[in-house]
């Protein structure tokens, strides 16, 4: 299937994530953006659904047509920042049961702080996506799957915008199982943590707070 890190480079995505990371890019245009990559990364993201068929009839003749086989699927959004992606992959996944992970990064140790955990029944009968825009140190991501894992989950894959190699390795080695798809994999972490050259705090961009 996928190996542990795909980087979606569709001139669509990076032409709308050059426009995320403009400083001057307004919040009502950054959600916007981010909304429409979403949708595009749900595109890679579902690209190996397993597939059936079943028997319809066409203006013309009866067929068998290929349908998303009931595969039960969960979408579990890393609060807050996840919604900005979990608004797109929702439309495009209307029936997808959705779970919340609330998480959020002390900004001295970097530690994640948890503050919400609700997700579906079954989780180990589906396919869970995990999503963040952020993966920075890899400390909320591994926390959170760490969460999903204890829930029941089994086949999970993260999917986030903008991904540093730290995080990434720090993944690798916590959840060597879970693949990653990202729009883009920056070039490190400052001393603050932040990805750089990134494009700031998704959350306070997403929401318009500091
Ligand atoms: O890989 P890490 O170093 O853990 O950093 C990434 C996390 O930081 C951001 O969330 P934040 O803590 O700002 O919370 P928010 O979404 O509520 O703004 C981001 O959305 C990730 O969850
Ligand atoms: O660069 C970063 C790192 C963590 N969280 C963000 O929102 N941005
Ligand atoms: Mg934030």
């Amino acid at each position: 299937m996928y190996d542990h890190l795909t980087v979606v480079d569709h001139p669509l995505i990076q032409h709308k994530l050059t426009l995320m990371r403009d400083e001057a890019t307004p919040t009502s245009l950054f959600r916007q953006l981010l909304r429409e990559i979403s949708q595009l990364l749900a595109y890679e993201i579902t690209r190996e659904l397993p597939m059936t068929t079943k028997t319809i009839t066409t203006p013309m003749q009866d067929m068998d047509a290929p349908t998303l086989a009931g595969r039960k699927l969960a979408l579990v959004s890393i609060l807050r920042a996840g919604n900005g992606l979990l608004d797109g992959v929702l439309e495009l996944i209307p029936s997808a049961r959705v779970g919340f992970v609330g998480l959020y990064r002390d900004e001295e140790t970097l530690e994640p702080v948890e503050y919400y955990f609700k997700v579906p029944e079954h989780m180990d009968e589906r396919l869970v996506i995990a999503v963040d825009p952020m993966l920075a140190t890899g400390n909320s991501s591994v926390a959170a799957i760490d969460m999903l894992k204890k829930s029941g989950a089994k086949n999970i894959r993260f999917l986030c915008l903008l991904a540093a190699p730290e995080g990434v390795a720090r993944m690798k080695e916590a959840h060597p199982d879970v693949p990653i798809i990202t729009a883009a994999l920056d070039e490190k972490l400052n001393e603050k943590g932040y990805i750089v050259p990134g494009l700031g705090d998704a959350g306070d961009r997403m929401f318009g707070t500091k």
